[in-house]
């Protein structure tokens, strides 16, 4: 195709998923002009344990970046109108390197991982656990980075030994993809986000800095151990340039968590805005503003985003198990062939027949965090068909979004309107009506759904001037959206949530 003649600006953007990694070329309108995705090996060493090969989620990242920009050129836009690419990730995912090297020393240690649920109930033990919660906005469970380093320095002897000789580096996948996107020890640039470092336990959530109150606690010594520097979501000029791909020298101007990324991808720049992305697992956000607020619910305070020293704070519902357990019917008992098959396999059925599905294969986390609970089916009859049991999957990420929703509701005081959604399993029509009919109010679903990758295309794009300020992009993704308004009465949704509730507490203890 001839070259066209446009000035537009484009910027890319890495989504570094659960189960897969993409890259996508936004424009200035917001708009997907070429995209690329590419699933990676789920390893699964023992129950409850979940791995990444973190050089394989570097291959599949770059291919994916080699990909969409041929797919970009082919279609007459010239590179060098890929002015800066943001990278948004999977929070939590714990890899260890050699700083000297930059060879991993073990698999990444994925958020879903429940390998460490004794060694988080002895740090349960310790007099000062319960200041945790205020000081980092996350309570101690399996599900953030700390328990998985100490993990790694307490099983893996090559870990102990970089630690103790001052070689050891840690990072989430967006400071590990940064470090090796730049070329890794070559140029050494180490850095993360305030929205990913906000996950791992060591980040005070009220200075934005490492704490050593935090350190003292886990037992580690912030002198032994290499930390990613923390930077501004959207920065000009702390996370480098790629040194290989087809966008060699491109900068990386943006860096968001997912959840984090997903929010700005909504346009959820304001206090009181909210969405629910329903991926691997499933995580509602409610931006409250300048200041965090600390749940006495069951819900975690989070960094939405800090946008060159513009920080706001989300409250988040993190539900562990959502697509994850459609893939799971689907690669485990070959219920269905493609994830999307779900939905016709719920239509078989007019409901769930009295089958309640609490996916608890990591425990359940918010509202309730019960770390001894494992996927239990409750009211399994000879009756029972595969419809039944699809429809009960679908309807647990909904019931647990009500519980958290209702969380929500008291911690911040407000009750939401309606519910913005995306990620990939609200694709599923169905999924998203059950879900209008169990909150009874409105569900909205974008046009465009990979507003992950737009959240961290925006926060690279600000810091280039491609957007000179979130209003710029306010009206993105507005048109064209599919509104779930609820159909099913207040009562039945509340009988059909109090049988759920009664299956989660029923699932409590089996790992005990
Ligand atoms: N049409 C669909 N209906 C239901 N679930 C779907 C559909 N399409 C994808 N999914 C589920 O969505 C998940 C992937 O969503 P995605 O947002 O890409 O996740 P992640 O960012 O965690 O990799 C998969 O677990 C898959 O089972
Ligand atoms: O892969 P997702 O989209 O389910 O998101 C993973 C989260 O960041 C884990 O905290």
């Amino acid at each position: 195709m001839a070259a066209r003649s446009s000035t537009e600006s484009f910027v890319g953007s890495i989504d570094q998923g659960t189960t897969s990694s993409r890259f996508l070329i936004f424009n200035e309108a917001g708009e997907v002009v070429a995209s690329s995705q590419q699933e990676f090996t789920q390893i699964y060493p023992q129950p409850g344990w979940h791995e990444h090969d973190p050089e394989e989620i570097v291959a599949s990242v770059k291919s994916c970046i080699d990909s969409a920009v041929t797919a970009f050129k082919t279609n007459g836009y010239s590179i060098s109108s890929i002015k800066a690419v943001g990278i948004t990730n999977q929070r939590e995912t714990t890899v260890v390197w050699n700083t000297h090297t930059g060879e991993p020393l073990y698999n990444a240690i994925v958020w879903t991982d429940t390998r460490t649920q004794s060694l988080v109930r002895k740090l349960k033990e310790h007099e000062t656990s319960d200041t945790l919660q205020s000081l980092t906005g996350l309570p101690l469970s399996t599900y953030p980075s700390a328990g998985k380093l100490l993990w790694l320095l307490d099983n893996v002897p090559r870990v102990r030994d970089a630690y103790e000789n001052g070689y050891l580096s840690f990072g989430t996948i967006d400071a590990w993809l940064i470090y090796k996107l730049n070329g890794g020890v070559d140029r050494n640039v180490f850095v993360t986000d305030p929205s990913n470092a906000s996950r791992t336990m060591f980040m005070n959530i009220h200075t934005l800095k490492y704490d050593p109150t935090l350190f003292a606690f886990f037992n580690l010594d912030g002198e032994k151990l290499h930390l990613p520097r923390i930077v501004h979501s959207s920065d000009r000029e702390a996370y480098g340039t790629l040194d290989s791909t087809e966008l060699v020298n491109t900068p990386i101007t943006g860096c968001l968590g997912d959840q984090s990324a997903a929010l700005v991808g909504q346009k959820g720049f304001s206090a009181g805005q909210a969405k629910n992305t329903y991926g691997t697992g499933c995580f509602l956000l409610y931006n409250v503003g300048e200041s965090p607020v600390i749940s006495t619910h069951g819900l975690l305070t989070t960094v939405a985003f800090d946008f060159q020293g513009k920080v706001n704070y989300a409250l988040e519902g993190s539900i562990a198990v959502a697509g994850s357990s459609i893939k799971f019917l689907r690669d485990n008992f070959e219920f269905i062939n493609d994830s999307p098959d779900i939905s016709a396999l719920a239509e078989t059925v007019e409901d769930n027949g009295g089958c309640v599905f609490v996916t608890a294969f990591s425990g359940l986390f918010a509202p309730y965090w019960i770390d001894d609970a494992r996927g239990t089916i409750f009211g399994i009859t000879t009756y029972t068909k595969r419809g039944h049991i699809a429809r009960a999957t679908l309807e647990a990420t909904c019931f647990q979004t009500k519980a958290i929703l209702q969380a929500m509701e008291k911690d911040s005081g407000h009750k939401l309107k309606e519910l913005a959604v995306d990620g990939g399993m609200c694709n599923s029509d169905l999924a998203m009506q059950t879900q209008a009919d169990l909150i009874s109010i409105p569900v909205k679903r974008p046009a465009m759904r990979e507003t992950t990758a737009l959240g961290a295309a925006i926060a690279a794009g600000l810091a280039v001037g491609v957007w000179s300020s979130i209003d710029d992009i306010q009206t993105t993704n507005t048109e064209g959206q599919t509104v779930f308004n609820p159909v099913m009465t207040k009562d039945k949704a509340e009988s059909m949530f109090a049988l759920w509730e009664r299956a989660v507490t029923m699932s409590r203890g089996w790992t005990n």
